[in-house]
């Protein structure tokens, strides 16, 4: 029998414990919070659930365009979505309802598959055994012929803005909100501070981004974070480019945030969504000879080993690629390696993401920057949304979708899509770059009329027959 702990009930852990189940391990799984981690409790599940609400509030706010209007009582001159007034509170409660739920379900199964979970804090005891605190106060050492550490991350908070949970607030105390904020500023244009300001700015609040770079989503596709920053911009966001900030404090009823040019900016509430650390502190690491990067974050290669013989690590806490979806993978391969089933090693060039935004930005393979810098030669098409038919009737104008493929076989490499639902039209591409199609093979496939999935196919109709690394932009 092989035991195997496992330190961290996220996707990186419970998917692991899962496999390592599966192939014969007996696994115990540590998790001092919740099953799911933050990812179901926190993170993932509850900012795509409050997404899914705002998702509604935008196409609400394209009624109007569809040929809508609000009944005839209403004042002359309202909008659909003025006559609709969101409930935070009901919001929020869903939302809350809706992860606890999720995190029970994850505990269900892998009790049932025969996990033995702890309730309570792990810790190495050098690289064989995990000392475990449970939730009352005793510990109790765990002997391991594997270890698979998965963390997890946590937000990075300014020294001069720490975060109260009532005005300023980091990305896991947003659902404590019972009413929407008068003004709500964040911080940090990254995928965490993008999402939050667009669907608070779906769902009516006046949202000021401060934003350290040119542009929002600075390590995304440039073309996406352009679209994104001008439909921001449009809908009466307010974003403060190039703008720092130092420190947040609470002033009255409201919050003062100072950017580093000295500007101050007032608001009801301020989210500061300025990255994520990892939670690799006290895991006596060092002691059991695993080696971790400055930020902390733990090294691992392709087939999650640290540095230390049978200790695995996967997810945030490694930085490899913070999404769920690859800190999954990481605690599958480690298992799978570790108990002596085939293994493929991650291969992050087939990892697809998306930006939960409105629109959405889902990418896969190669990126524009990388075809620029000169790192991969490709030739690429981009197809803006407002041709499409569909996207015509739906009244879509802001997106487009984007193919590169190898210039001399034409064989798919990458894509982004900008559009609503990118995260289910990337899922095409993803198939092609994972599966080393071709953009002919690609345009032969039928797509529905009409459908914005028939851009792909469009796309790669376009690719056909050119020669050399040329950009083509429709
Ligand atoms: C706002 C936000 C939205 C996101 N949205 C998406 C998305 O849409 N799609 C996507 O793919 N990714 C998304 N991500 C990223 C995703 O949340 C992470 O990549 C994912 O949670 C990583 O999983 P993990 O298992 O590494 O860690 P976590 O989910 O953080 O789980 C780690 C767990 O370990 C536990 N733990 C830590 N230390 C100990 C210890 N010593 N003992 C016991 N337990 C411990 C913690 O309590 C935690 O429950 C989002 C992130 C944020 C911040
Ligand atoms: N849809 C998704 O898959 C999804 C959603 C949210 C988060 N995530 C992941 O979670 C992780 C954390 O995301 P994040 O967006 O919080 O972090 P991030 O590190 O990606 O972005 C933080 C941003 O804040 C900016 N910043 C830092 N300090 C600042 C300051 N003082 N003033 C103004 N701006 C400042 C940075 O320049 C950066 O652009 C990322 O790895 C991300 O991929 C994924």
């Amino acid at each position: 029998m092989t035991h195997v702990v496992i330190i961290g009930g996220g996707p990186g852990g419970y998917e692991a414990a899962l496999v390592g189940q599966q192939l014969g391990g007996k696994v115990t799984l540590i998790e001092r919070r919740g099953m799911g981690g933050a990812a179901v409790l926190t993170d993932v599940v509850p900012s795509k659930t409050l997404i899914a609400t705002a998702e509604v509030m935008s196409q609400i706010a394209r009624a109007d365009d569809l040929g809508l209007c609000p009944d005839q009582q209403e004042p002359p001159g309202r909008t659909v979505a003025d006559t609709i007034t969101v409930d935070l509170g009901r919001v929020n409660a869903r939302i809350v309802e809706l992860a606890a739920q999720q995190s029970v379900d994850i505990r269900a199964r892998l009790l049932a598959e025969g996990v033995r979970i702890i309730q309570g804090t792990g810790r190495l005891d050098g690289p064989e055994s995990v000392l475990a605190t449970h939730a009352d106060g005793t510990s109790e050492l765990l002997p391991a012929d594997i270890i698979l550490i998965a963390t997890g991350a946590r937000p990075r908070e300014l020294p001069d803005a720490p975060c109260d949970g009532q005005r300023i607030l980091n990305w896991t105390q947003m659902y404590t909100l019972t009413e929407l904020p008068r003004r709500l500023i964040v911080v940090g244009s990254g995928v965490t501070g993008a999402e939050f300001a667009s669907a608070y700015n779906a769902l009516g609040v006046d949202v000021v981004l401060v934003s350290s770079r040119n542009q929002v989503l600075p390590s995304e596709d440039e073309d996406a974070g352009r679209v994104l920053q001008s439909v921001f911009e449009e809908s009466g966001m307010t974003i403060m480019s190039r703008a720092r900030a130092v420190a947040a404090a609470v002033v009255g009823d409201g919050v003062v945030v100072t950017l580093e040019d000295g500007r101050t900016v007032e608001g009801s509430h301020v989210l500061m969504a300025v990255g994520a650390v990892p939670n690799t502190d006290g895991l006596g690491l060092e002691e059991a000879g695993i080696h971790t990067r400055p930020g902390g974050q733990i090294v691992v290669d392709r087939v999650s080993r640290t540095t230390a013989r049978d200790v695995y690590a996967a997810g945030d806490c490694t930085g490899v690629f913070n999404l769920a979806s690859v800190a999954a993978m990481q605690g599958r391969i480690a298992m799978w390696h570790a108990l002596g089933d085939a293994v493929e090693p991650l291969d992050l060039k087939v990892v697809a993401a998306n930006v939960f935004t409105a629109p959405e930005i889902a990418t896969v393979g190669v990126t524009q920057g990388e075809v620029e810098a000169g790192v991969v030669r490709a030739r690429e098409v981009m197809l803006q949304l407002g041709s499409n038919a569909r996207a015509k009737m739906q009244g879509l104008k802001d997106g487009f979708i984007k193919v590169f493929c190898l210039p001399t076989t034409g064989i798919v490499i990458g894509g982004v899509i900008v559009a609503p639902h990118a995260s289910e039209l990337i899922h095409t591409l993803s198939l092609a770059v994972r599966a080393k199609i071709t953009v002919d093979q690609l345009a032969q496939v039928f797509t529905v009329y009409p459908s914005l999935s028939g851009s792909v196919g469009e796309a790669a109709r376009r690719l056909h027959g050119t020669a050399g690394d040329e950009a083509l932009v429709y």
